[in-house]
């Protein structure tokens, strides 16, 4: 038996002071007492003790783009990061798109420090019109169901997903983007794009998809989740659509939060991905909408790319930012410390919600429930370092000098057992 003491513990949505039991990985008891059966004891320290993180958007890259992230390295940034479970998105290469493709990365993500649930792509290679097989691939253990990466053109194709994947009672995350009217672009449209004189991309590319999925949603019932929100508009849709009672959740990423086009001064890729940074108008919108509960968790699309894939400007670099190792300390300073919110609503945006709306074991403390757990030292202040990143991929804009962040993760436990 192992005992976490001096734990300020995140517990049914309140913080205590309390020693936490750990039997075989699984959660025994909360008590003030230290028993005697204890074999180890792991001081917390009066940090936080909070459930582990739930990221239901990331990118791990293998197999096929090993050079960018491995399952090992990504699950490692993930618990340096304090998550527990993280939901891999299937743009790897191949495709996971049959049964045996689809296998074969469950077995490779038995390589994962951190619990991974698998997405299976809504159609073949994630870009043709003829859906993947749906039912086979759930019974394989698709968690959920996206073409992350690129939207659905085909509405028919959409509303026949739609209809199959509710009969499974599965999840449909949705990337948002119609291709003609993103039209190659590579920033948002605005004032940003013009003083650098790159191509645009359109909010209503993200809205009118959006738009379209929502009347879909509609009539199928789906449970229908919107991967990385970035507009007022989507906002706005997506406060009616609850409102009218169709299935909707959605997610938006740390950087729509906290940056805008208006913070890119140069050519520099860091800034670059999919959808892109909006104007402060729309990052307004979005605040909002994680205030109001419009917006229902925090993913970070943690999406790990080479170094000479991303300093060739924006025209040239590849599309995406990494994030699991900075979302928690960002998210905890900018809007716990500053007073938007406090550190019970950022853990249920961060872990409790994203658990229940995905259906997974995962996001709250329980007796009898399996011990995935992390310790934060919320008052440890600091600046990103890119040499203390466990990602391949260093692709972020959250270091230098206007990142002071605090909140630092101290451990990660899966299954009771430390993994960072
Ligand atoms: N977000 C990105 O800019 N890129 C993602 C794909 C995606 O999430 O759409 C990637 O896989 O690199
Ligand atoms: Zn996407
Ligand atoms: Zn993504």
């Amino acid at each position: 038996m192992k005992l976490i003491k001096n734990a300020n513990l995140l517990y049914d949505n309140k913080l205590i002071k309390k020693n936490l039991v750990i039997e075989n990985g699984k959660l025994k008891k909360i008590t003030s007492q230290i028993d005697n059966k204890i074999t180890e004891v792991i001081d917390a320290k009066n940090n936080l003790v909070t459930p582990g993180l739930v990221d239901v958007h990331v990118h791990f890259r293998e197999p096929g783009q090993v050079h960018k992230e491995t399952i090992k390295t990504g699950s490692e940034a993930a618990a340096h990061g304090g998550f527990t479970t993280v939901g891999a998105m299937p743009n790897v290469i191949p495709v996971p798109d049959n049964v045996e493709k689809f296998e074969h990365q469950v077995k490779l993500n038995e390589r994962s420090k951190v619990k991974i649930v698998q997405y299976a792509p809504v159609t073949l290679d994630e870009i043709s019109d003829q859906l993947s097989p749906i039912e086979k691939l759930s019974n394989a253990g698709a968690f959920a169901f996206s073409n992350d990466g690129h939207g659905i053109a085909n509405a028919k194709t959409m509303f026949d997903a739609m209809e199959r994947i509710s009969q499974l009672n599965s999840h449909l995350a949705a990337h948002v983007e119609d291709q003609n009217l993103f039209n190659k672009g590579v920033i948002n449209s605005g004032k940003t794009a013009t003083r650098l004189g790159l191509p645009a991309i359109q909010r209503v590319a993200e809205t009118s998809q959006l738009a379209r999925d929502l009347l879909l949603a509609k009539e199928t019932g789906v449970h229908y989740h919107v991967c990385h929100i970035s507009t007022k508009d989507s906002v706005e849709l997506i406060r009616i659509a609850k409102d009218a009672g169709i299935n909707v959740s959605c997610e938006v990423t740390p950087h729509h939060l906290l940056l805008s086009d208006e913070d890119i001064l140069t050519d520099d890729a860091n800034f670059k991905m999919n959808p892109p940074l909006r104007s402060e108008t729309d990052r307004e919108a979005l605040i909002a909408g994680v205030l109001d509960g419009t917006i229902d968790m925090i993913a970070t699309d943690h999406a790990p790319h080479a170094k000479d894939e991303k300093n060739k400007g924006f025209l040239k670099s590849a599309f995406g930012i990494t994030g699991i190792e900075t979302s928690f300390p960002l998210m905890y300073t900018l809007f716990v410390q500053s007073g938007l919110m406090n550190v019970e609503r950022l853990i249920s945006l961060m872990s409790t919600r994203p658990a229940k709306i995905f259906n997974l074991n995962a996001g709250t403390i329980e007796i009898g429930k399996t011990a995935d757990l992390s310790i934060i030292d919320l008052n440890d202040e600091y600046f990103f370092n890119k040499s203390d990143f466990l990602s391949k991929g260093l692709n972020t804009p959250f270091t230098g000098a206007d990142w002071k962040v605090s909140g630092r993760i101290k451990q990660t436990y899966v299954n009771g057992e430390k993994i960072y």
